[in-house]
């Protein structure tokens, strides 16, 4: 896909943000450089601190870059002030991890807001509020108020109130960290179908690789103020060049080891070698490891494995143990027939 900055809906130029400290300063980002592109939905994953939420608050003026430039749809947020700062907000929508509902109005008064404050007629307030709840699935509450709501409801009501002013671009802040994994499936579904059919760009931050696994074409990945990878998400679980992103990705894709696998490898250990193969897109189907045996004569028993659906293409891990004499050969032709591999060790 191109990358070029004028398919991005949001640019991110050399932007650094510091906090004042006793004794110093706190770079919140540190020279960050990212293009957002224009109707797809990019996620920026991060530990807690790595400078996640700074880098989706500058997007809607909620905080200033202390250097370097941030554009929105072609205009530059640094500078916009006042009516060119609101005309701006209103192209940018955003939801919370804990949906910051006004407790003392229903749906139908939380979704109106935005309008109200917009100064839209009332009766087009009507209408569009409507829509919006049927949008998002609540057409039966729209008179209950957020405590009378589960979570993924309450989210739902945000969804639709973020998407009152119709904005090209949605941020989303940990909007499904407080749910439960089934509630977060049918959130991530609802941004997902938003994406497509109204073609708006969404910036999500999260700390969960499954939620860019499960929704995001492309990805960030931030650490202590910097990207320091990014890429489509296929890409980067297929071939991840980071430790952090390696990290994200250990506890999504199957490549932890099961303990009584671990158990056996052994520092300078000089018996049967433990392997990963890696599969990835074409390679994903192939029956690599009955021919391993049949043209090398390798048996290669397997220890453990996963394969599943990224952006709608497959994609595997498999550990297995193979003799150490074999394993230049097992390696040469895996990597032959386009597959990664690690050596994660070797018996003892
Ligand atoms: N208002 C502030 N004043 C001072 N320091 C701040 C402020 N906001 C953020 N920071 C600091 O900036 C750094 C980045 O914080 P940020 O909230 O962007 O991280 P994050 O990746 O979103 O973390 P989390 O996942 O915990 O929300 C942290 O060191 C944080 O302490």
């Amino acid at each position: 896909m191109d990358t070029t900055p004028s398919h991005a809906a949001i640019t991110f130029r050399e932007v650094s943000k510091t906090w004042p400290q006793r004794g110093g300063a706190v770079a919140a980002l540190d020279r960050v450089s990212l293009d957002v592109q224009a109707g797809g939905i990019t996620g920026v994953i991060g530990r807690s601190g790595a400078g996640k939420s700074t880098l989706l608050r500058l997007v809607n003026g909620l905080e200033r870059a202390s250097a370097g430039r941030v554009e929105v749809l072609g205009r530059d947020v640094t500078t916009a002030r006042g009516r060119e700062l609101r005309s701006l907000r209103r192209d940018v929508g955003m939801i919370f991890q804990h949906f910051n509902l006004l407790a003392n109005r229903t749906v139908r008064g939380n979704v109106a807001l935005p309008l109200e404050i917009a100064g839209v007629a009332r009766p087009e307030i009507d209408r569009r509020v409507a829509r919006l709840i049927d949008l998002v699935g609540l057409g039966a509450l729209a008179d209950r108020y957020p405590a009378q709501l589960s979570g993924g409801q309450k989210q739902r009501v945000g969804i639709a109130r973020a998407l009152a002013t119709e904005p090209k671009v949605l941020l989303s802040d940990e909007a499904t960290s407080a749910l439960d994994p089934e509630t977060t499936q049918a959130v991530l579904a609802l941004l997902r179908d938003i994406n497509r059919e109204l073609g708006l760009t969404i910036l999500l931050i999260t700390h969960e690789m499954a939620v860019v696994r499960d929704i995001c074409h492309h990805v960030a990945v931030m650490e202590a103020g910097r990207i320091v990878e990014t890429g489509e998400t296929y890409d980067i679980f297929a071939n991840p060049q980071d430790p952090v992103t390696r990290s994200f990705l250990s506890g999504v894709t199957g490549t932890v080891l099961p303990g009584f696998i671990a158990r056996r490898i052994v520092p300078g250990g000089d018996g049967p070698a433990i392997l990963r193969i890696t599969f990835a897109g074409d390679s994903a189907t192939h029956p690599v490891l009955s021919r391993l045996g049949a043209e090398l004569g390798i048996d290669a028993s397997i220890l453990g494995g996963s394969i599943e659906e990224i952006d709608g293409r497959p994609f595997g891990n498999l550990t297995v143990q193979v003799p150490a004499d074999a394993l230049p050969r097992a390696q040469e032709y895996l990597h032959a027939h386009d597959l990664r591999t690690e050596v994660l060790g070797h018996v003892g």
